[in-house]
Formats: C-alpha cells, sequence, structure tokens
C-alpha cells in the first residue's frame, strides 16, 4: 500500500440492537485519497457502521473517527465529509435546485455551490423539475450532489449503485476515481460487490458484522483472478476433455457457454488448443471468478445458513 496517512480510523466499533451484532469490533483505517470499497451481503453492518461515522448512531463499544474527530467535534462538518445514506431523503414536491438551496442556507454554505455540484453530477438541465419525477438514477446523483455541497475532503457514500443503469455504474465509476484524483477520500459501501470493487484501491469486506478482508485490490486480484482463465471456442467439449487431461479444473459458464478454466495457466491452455487444432475464440484472466471470490468469502456459516 502507499504510504498515506489514514482519514478514517475505526476502533473496535460494535453495534447491538438487542441480541442482533449489528457490527462486531470492525478496526480498519481508509487511507486519503483513495477510493475504498466497503463490502458486504445484505445486512452485513455496513450501513450501521457509516451511521456511527456520522454520528447518527451511538456505538456500543469503539470510536469511530474522521480527520482524528468523531463527527459530534467536527466544527463545520458538511464542510469536512459529505454523505449519501438515503437518496430518498429529498423532499419529492421540491426541485433539484430548492432542495440543494435549502440544504446550502440551512448549513451556511454559498449558494453558489449548489450549481457547480449540480454540474459536477450531470443534473444542470433537471435542476428545475420537482424531484417526484426524478428515477431513482437520478435521485442518486442529486444525493452525491448533496453530499458534495460542502467541498467536504471525504465522501461516505452508501450502496450509490443502487438504481443506476450500466450507463450511470460506469459514470459513477468514473466520478469517483475523479474525487480521488483531486485528493479527496472515499468510503464507497456495496452488496454489488465485483461491480464496485474494480473501480477501488483499496477493498473493506464484511460478513455478519465482522471484518472478513482489508487489502489492496491488486493483492486481491492477484490472490483470485491468476491461474483462472476464460476460454471461447466453437469445440467446447472437446476442449473440455483436452484440458481435464492435461490437469485442469473445467467448468462451463452458464451465461455464455465459456470454458471457466483453473488449474493450468493461459499459456498452457492455448498451448493444449494448438497441439490439437481447436481454434479459440477467445482467451483471458477470468474476472467473474472476483465475484465467486466474495461470494465465498462472505458465505454465511452453514447454522446461519439453515
Ligand atoms: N435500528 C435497528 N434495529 C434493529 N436492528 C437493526 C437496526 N439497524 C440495523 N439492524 C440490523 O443490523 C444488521 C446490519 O444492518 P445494516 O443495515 O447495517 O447492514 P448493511 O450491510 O448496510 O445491509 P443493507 O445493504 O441491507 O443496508 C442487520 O441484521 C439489520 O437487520
Amino acid at each position: 500500500m502507499r504510504d498515506r496517512s489514514a482519514v478514517i480510523e475505526v476502533r473496535g466499533l460494535t453495534k447491538r440492537y438487542g441480541t442482533v451484532v449489528a457490527v462486531d469490533d470492525l478496526t480498519f483505517d481508509v487511507p486519503e485519497g483513495t477510493v475504498t470499497a466497503f463490502l458486504g451481503r445484505n445486512g452485513a453492518g455496513k450501513s450501521t457502521t457509516l451511521r456511527m461515522l456520522l454520528g447518527l448512531d451511538r456505538p456500543t463499544a469503539g470510536t469511530a473517527r474522521i480527520g482524528g474527530r468523531a463527527y459530534a467535534d467536527l466544527e463545520r462538518p458538511l464542510r469536512a465529509v459529505g454523505a449519501l445514506l438515503d437518496s430518498s431523503a429529498a423532499h419529492p414536491g421540491r426541485t433539484a435546485r430548492d432542495h440543494l438551496r435549502w440544504l446550502a442556507a440551512s448549513n451556511a454554505l454559498p449558494a453558489h455551490r449548489v450549481r457547480a455540484v449540480l454540474d459536477l453530477v450531470g443534473l444542470r438541465e433537471a435542476a428545475g423539475r420537482r424531484v417526484r419525477g426524478f428515477s431513482l438514477g437520478m435521485r442518486q446523483r442529486l444525493g452525491i450532489a448533496a453530499a458534495l455541497l460542502g467541498d467536504p475532503p471525504v465522501l461516505l457514500l452508501d450502496e450509490p449503485v443502487n438504481g443506476l443503469d450500466a450507463e450511470g455504474i460506469r459514470w459513477l465509476r468514473a466520478f469517483l476515481r475523479g474525487l480521488a484524483a483531486e485528493g479527496r477520500t472515499v468510503l464507497v459501501s456495496s452488496h454489488l460487490m465485483a461491480e464496485v470493487a474494480r473501480t477501488a484501491d483499496h477493498l473493506l469486506v464484511v460478513g455478519s458484522g465482522r471484518l472478513l478482508a482489508d487489502t489492496p485490490l491488486p493483492a486481491f486480484l492477484a490472490e483470485h483472478t491468476v491461474g483462472r482463465v476464460r476460454v471461447g471456442t466453437a469445440q467446447p467439449e472437446r476442449l473440455r476433455g483436452l484440458l481435464l487431461a492435461a490437469g485442469a479444473t473445467v467448468t462451463r459458464d452458464d451465461d455464455d457457454g465459456a470454458l471457466r478454466v483453473a488449474g493450468v495457466d493461459a499459456a498452457r491452455v492455448g498451448a493444449v488448443a494448438a497441439r490439437h487444432g481447436v481454434p479459440l475464440t477467445e482467451l483471458g484472466a477470468d474476472v467473474r471468478s472476483l465475484e465467486d471470490a466474495f461470494l465465498g468469502l462472505t458465505a454465511p456459516a452453514p447454522e446461519a445458513a439453515a
């Protein structure tokens, strides 16, 4: 990992609701100027952790600090940290512009930021429309605009991918990378793990409130995609037999019939195919194995699944 100081520091953070342990002794740092993905299945404890960082929930134990301080001790919180927690927070009868103007005025932020953030998230044309008519994707953009009003160095985004279409997800990825390139620190939660992981510099994975992985993306990729190959051919059964004979493990991709191969590298797959005259239509790293890796990592314990 690059040598960066931690902007967000979580230590022994725990939250119990009666007998439910929503967050269980979490300890992690989020380094400055990175996009860090906070990943886990539904109910893993992501939102509760973010709410505690924002002072909206009181920890049962432990601490959560931003820039060395608890949220409640920040002098000008919206200038220190922006958050997207719930994209339905805007009043449906208000226009996007009025919603942001109201937020700016009530938080003593300059009015010119409203126009700036509407432009940043691509809502300039829709600024005069009532939020009631917004798609979920537009609401997410408005929520991100609100988070950016105070021009904060730290952003906490809870499930910003929800409701976005493929184009919206592409936009969000580039947008988050741009924020980090400006030196901002972005913590972005998602249950769509592979989708968001590939945007991030660093991954934090939680399951049942516990930290399961805290790793730079390249290390995670190296561990979970090296030695896993995806190969396309018009003769899948023949190639499958040849690869099995070469000692590989081979499965078929349910979506498109490509072979997913483990245990031999891409060069060996190519050599086997060439020796037996099997034409290939595709040969590369098996990126889908990333989602499998997350699902394996976050699988509920057998007794919990029963
Ligand atoms: N106010 C509450 N009262 C009781 N239980 C709660 C409360 N808030 C959260 N929980 C429970 O705590 C656990 C963690 O919930 P949390 O919302 O933090 O998970 P999450 O990872 O954000 O999931 P999701 O993606 O579904 O929001 C869940 O079991 C949830 O039911």
